[in-house]
């Protein structure tokens, strides 16, 4: 499976006045985009701006109402749809996995890579050639071609997601939808490495993402797209993150130093406690003590899977004696596709569903009271897509908002978030993250795990994990990007002679 691209520089897929409509949505409003061979086009925008339609169109997945889409010059448009021959070295490595669940890694390649594998001993030869490629782009992925896709954690679904789509006879254009959002820095930095190998080869990349920085790391070029139009293009040499919020029209908000100060100084460490864990140990956890008061935001950082999703677990099935939880808990899955979107409901059910017994009066519910606290939740996130729409036509950043909505409009007293900010655009992630020391300021308790540092910033307290335990407390000020960075990775002699 070779890479022969076309002659560097020249358009290996053209958009021209394409539009999409989905009912009353119009997701694409006249795009104009060229992705050039050998290089990385990055393509930002808000939750619900058109990237994903956008991305369907080009990879001929779907075709398009008005415009036209042209491969290696020669318009395709009209031949959209699963087997559409001209757009086969057009590949797109999805946001939302599209793995199936059921079956192994192997039998997925075949699914989506038989007409470049034998017929005879299919299973092996999908098994060493996603193999390969997985040693290639992934070294150290720990998975194994015979494992089920449903077995995998995230970042593996995602590491073969990436995988499936580079798995052709040909590739001129890779397309890839958020593939980091996963990806712990180690696997991303490998994804890197092999998007520059691949264009040295003279592929074309369109990196979608809402991790500016990143972008404009990796692209050579970046696309701005709003409400379905593309409204910019520019070269990432010179352009900073700021510049390219900008463009996109966001108005982003780091807190200020009073902010800060506010948070620290009204951490609420004296007030009621409303989760204790007193020297848990269970698989995954190594005597871990820490409490939660009333009011208060408490981080749990460090690098992925030191135990953090082990503590949510625990505080969410408070089982055993080492651990005491007052009150009721609110859960917000980082995970939507596995266990967050409820999928044959609408934006309204989906949101409403652990609010309802709340608002019911002697256990009848309320209809109206219901459908205002909708109506409220979708207008202060901003929800596009609206009320009755069904969930699964949202975009997935606007999908993430609707199950964070949902735990906040519940009368939870404890909200257990497991990284649920992943996806979702700069802005939008702003108002959450105003939306949260609202919460907390009327006393409700927060316990966040994020895999991004910089979001620890909005805590009252954070703990630092490391192997299953506690490697550090930090409070108020003491609290920063590179402080968790150095606690993280510091190695204590006690430590490592316990690993
Ligand atoms: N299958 C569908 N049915 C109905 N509406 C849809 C469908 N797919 C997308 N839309 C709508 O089209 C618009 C653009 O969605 P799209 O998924 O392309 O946005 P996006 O820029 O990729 O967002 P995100 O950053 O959240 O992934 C949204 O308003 C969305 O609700």
């Amino acid at each position: 499976m070779d890479n022969r691209g076309p002659q560097a520089g020249r358009p290996v897929v053209i958009a021209k006045g394409v539009t999409k409509t989905y009912g009353r949505t119009r997701a694409l409003a006249g795009v104009d985009l060229e992705v050039r061979a050998g290089e990385v086009l990055g393509l930002v925008g808000h939750n619900g701006a058109g990237k994903s339609t956008l991305m369907r169109v080009l990879a001929g997945l779907e075709g398009c109402d008005e415009g036209a889409v042209l491969v290696h010059g020669k318009e395709v448009s009209g031949e959209a749809g699963p087997r559409a021959a001209d757009f086969r070295a057009v590949r797109m490595a999805y946001q939302e996995t599209s793995l199936c669940p059921d079956l192994t890694i192997a039998e997925n390649i075949w699914v989506s890579s038989r007409h470049c594998l034998p017929r005879v001993r299919w299973r092996r030869a999908a098994g060493d050639a996603v193999r390969r490629r997985l040693d290639e782009m992934f070294p150290g992925h720990g998975v194994s071609p015979r494992d089920r896709v449903e077995d995998l954690s995230i970042a593996q679904r995602q590491m073969v997601e990436i995988t499936r789509a580079s798995l052709v006879d040909r590739l001129d254009l890779l397309i890839l939808d958020e593939p980091t959002e996963s990806l712990g820095p180690d696997a991303a930095r490998s994804l890197y490495d092999y998007v520059r190998r691949l264009t040295a080869d003279g592929t074309a990349v369109l990196l979608i993402s809402h991790r500016i920085r990143e972008v404009l790391s990796v692209a050579d070029r970046v696309a701005v797209l709003r409400d379905g139009a593309v409204t910019a293009e520019r070269a990432s040499a010179g352009l900073g993150e700021q510049d390219v919020l900008t463009l996109m029209g966001a108005h982003v908000a780091v807190p200020s130093d009073k902010e800060r100060a506010a948070v620290s100084a009204g951490g609420p460490a004296d007030g009621a406690v409303v989760a204790e864990l007193r020297g848990a140990t269970a698989p995954g956890l190594r005597d871990v003590s820490l409490r939660v008061g009333a009011g208060e935001v408490v981080g749990l950082a460090g690098l992925a899977g030191q135990g953090q999703q082990e503590v949510l677990e625990r505080l969410w099935r408070p089982v055993r004696r080492d651990t005491k939880v007052r009150g009721t808990r609110a859960y917000v899955p980082g995970d939507r596709q596995r266990s967050g979107v409820l999928p044959l409901w609408s934006v309204a059910e989906n949101l409403i569903v652990t609010a309802m017994r709340g608002l019911a009066r002697q256990g009848l519910r309320r209809p109206a009271q219901e459908r205002a606290a909708v109506g409220d939740w979708v207008e202060r996130l901003a929800i596009r897509g609206g009320a009755d729409a069904g969930i699964t036509e949202l975009s997935g950043g606007n999908q993430q908002k609707v199950i964070v909505a949902r735990a906040f409009a519940s009368t939870a007293e404890l909200v257990l978030l497991d990284d649920p900010f992943r996806g979702v655009d700069v802005h939008t992630k702003t108002d959450l993250y105003g939306l949260i020391r609202q919460e907390a300021a009327q006393g409700r308790s927060v316990v966040w795990y994020s895999s991004e540092n910089a979001e620890m910033a909005h805590c009252d307290r954070v703990y630092v994990f490391r192997a299953g335990r506690v490697v550090a407390e930090l409070v108020g000020e003491e609290i920063s990007e590179e402080r968790i960075i150095a606690v993280s990775f510091a190695e204590s002699d006690g430590e490592q002679s316990n690993e």
